[in-house]
């Protein structure tokens, strides 16, 4: 059984699917304090919220069992990305629901800001016939700077063409093409700030776009601009649209979001000029309807081991890329747990190497169940896909990927050297038409090894008696051995041993191994799970 939180107010109708589903018990407890949080967190398997619960680095410590953190919406700068990564928390977002309901939202505010609807409404609402004050100004053919044309962006493109705006475009991954498209000027974050006549936001909350639009940029505005910002605080300065406002270069800000939520008390609510909603960019009945549906859909997912698509701090491959990189996943993970159990030493570098036909796939995923593999020998659980790069990176492991279209007589081949403070370690599988994932080579001697549960890996020397030797130890040890590989370079040279045994072999029985005339090394290897 799953246990679900849901802490912040979330469509009960959309999180049906996950209600009704009987693996899971769903607990809904809004509003909670943080200390709240911090001492229930731990009973839960996900945690679903949309941007009110802080979900700091001090809940996700505290969340022992957490799996995956689902946002019903789109924006994560709630969620403390980086410590549910360390943690191996995948995080999803629910980021196609609420596109239309914030594209509307911004336009209506931004209607509501150029004809003060708001001001005027509030002062007829409060008995005064005032239409001196309230004189706006038109739409039709003024500049507006679009600053982020994303899902919601292109949405408000639309909607400003049918009021027939003159649209700049900046986002820095629109291709001229695009733009084209979408029939906006592709221009400069400066360009844009220089001629517009209103200007919207809708990027994320990131390192580069915090105070993206500061004192500076106010200076080299032309005088009147009017401002929305539906996607997130700090993205405007706030002190400095302030004081934009009132030297008169700001004619009109309309503000959905604020640096401090709630915003009760903030300066600008106390300036005529500013129009503002309390977040309410994604409140609407369908939106909160399709996050809800999509979120319960993917946590449900996630919790299950099924497929999902909307990670946050996970690059996710297009489905026809991932299916045919799938049956390669288990084949890294076992070359990872094989060359862990090796080599000795602290692992400073791990080369990878795709030859023949999977150098032409996205491998990204494999290289990440490979490290998953290599690191999980001393890490355990702490290591897991989504944290598998972020955890090498953090133990100073360097990885080193390439590809080659010649793969030695395999179809495809995947090679790994793992470099220690002392030691050097080569293993190399391969996906064989019709046998599955084998071990095609251990530190340049050819074998054929299925990697699976238990085996006995020995560097030995290459003379009469010792696999009778190893046979009887293991015999005596009721061991029974499955499969028997043994490679040589040369006769009476090195060579390798390597067997599949039905059970882990105890430690006296690897010294009495160790023992025998011949043997150089025996490594006792687990690649059970
Ligand atoms: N007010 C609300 O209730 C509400 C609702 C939904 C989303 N949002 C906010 O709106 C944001 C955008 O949502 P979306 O669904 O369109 O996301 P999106 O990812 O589709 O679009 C965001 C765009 O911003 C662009 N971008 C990133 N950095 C930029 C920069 N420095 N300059 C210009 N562009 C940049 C990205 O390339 C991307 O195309 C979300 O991150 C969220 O914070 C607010
Ligand atoms: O990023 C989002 O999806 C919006 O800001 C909506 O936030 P909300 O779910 O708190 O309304």
């Amino acid at each position: 059984m799953f246990k679900v939180l849901v802490s912040d107010p979330i469509s009960n109708v959309g999180l049906k699917t996950l209600i009704e589903d009987s693996e899971i018990e769903l607990d809904v407890k809004t509003g909670l304090e943080k200390e709240e949080l911090l001492k229930i967190i731990g009973n839960y398997d996900a945690l679903l919220v949309r941007s009110q619960t802080k979900v700091t680095a001090e809940v996700i410590n505290a969340g022992t069992n957490l799996k995956v953190i689902g946002r019903a919406g789109v924006g994560v700068d709630n969620i403390d990305l980086d410590a549910a990564t360390d943690h191996g928390l995948l995080v999803i977002n629910a980021p196609d629901g609420n596109t239309i309901s914030t594209a509307e939202h911004a336009f209506a505010m931004l209607i509501s800001m150029a004809r003060n609807i708001p001001q005027a409404h509030g002062k007829l609402k409060h008995g005064v016939w005032d239409r001196k004050s309230f004189t706006g100004v038109e739409l039709n053919k003024k500049v507006l700077g679009v600053v982020g044309v994303g899902r919601i962006g292109a949405e408000v493109v639309k909607r400003a063409k049918s009021f027939n705006m003159e649209i700049l475009g900046y986002d820095p991954f629109m291709s001229q093409e695009r733009a084209e498209k979408l029939g906006i000027t592709l221009a400069t974050v400066e360009e844009i700030f220089a001629n517009a006549d209103f200007i919207t936001f809708h990027t994320p909350l990131t390192k580069e776009t915090k105070y993206m639009l500061d004192k500076p940029q106010f200076a080299t505005m032309k005088k009147g601009v009017r401002i929305v910002n539906c996607a997130r605080g700090g993205i405007v300065n706030e002190v400095a649209l302030y004081d934009a406002i009132k030297e008169g270069i700001v004619a009109g800000a309309a503000l959905d979001v604020f640096e401090e939520e709630p915003a009760v008390g903030n300066p600008l609510l106390d300036l005529p000029q500013v129009v503002t909603t309390p977040h309410l960019g994604a409140s609407t009945e369908e939106a909160q309807l399709n996050v809800a549906i999509d979120v319960a859909e993917e946590v449900a997912n996630v919790l299950k081991g099924k497929g999902f698509k909307n990670a946050v701090n996970l690059p996710i491959l297009p489905e026809e890329d991932f299916a045919e990189l799938k049956p390669y996943l288990k084949l890294g993970q076992k070359l990872g747990q094989l060359a862990a159990q090796l080599c000795s030493g602290i692992i400073e570098k791990l080369e990878i190497t795709y030859a023949g036909n999977i150098a032409d796939l996205k491998c990204e995923p494999l290289t990440r169940y490979i490290v998953r593999g290599l690191l999980s020998y001393h890490l355990a659980d702490d290591v897991n896909y989504i944290n598998a790069l972020k955890m090498a990176k953090s133990k100073h492991v360097d990885i080193i990927e390439s590809k080659t279209s010649t793969a030695k007589g395999f179809a495809n081949l995947v090679s790994i050297t793992v470099t220690t403070s002392n030691d050097k370690v080569k293993v190399s599988g391969s996906l064989l038409n019709g046998y599955g994932t084998r071990i095609v080579n251990i530190n340049g001697y050819t074998v054929d090894a299925n990697p699976v549960g238990h085996m006995l890996i020995a560097q030995h020397t290459d003379m009469p008696g010792i696999i009778g030797n190893v046979g009887t130890i293991l015999g005596e040890a009721k061991i029974n051995i499955a499969t028997m590989q043994v490679g040589r370079k040369e006769i009476g040279g090195n060579a390798i041993m390597v067997l599949g045994v039905d059970k882990s072999i105890s430690e006296d029985v690897i010294e009495s191994l160790e023992k025998i005339d011949g043997i150089k090394k025996i490594f006792n290897v687990d690649l059970q799970n």
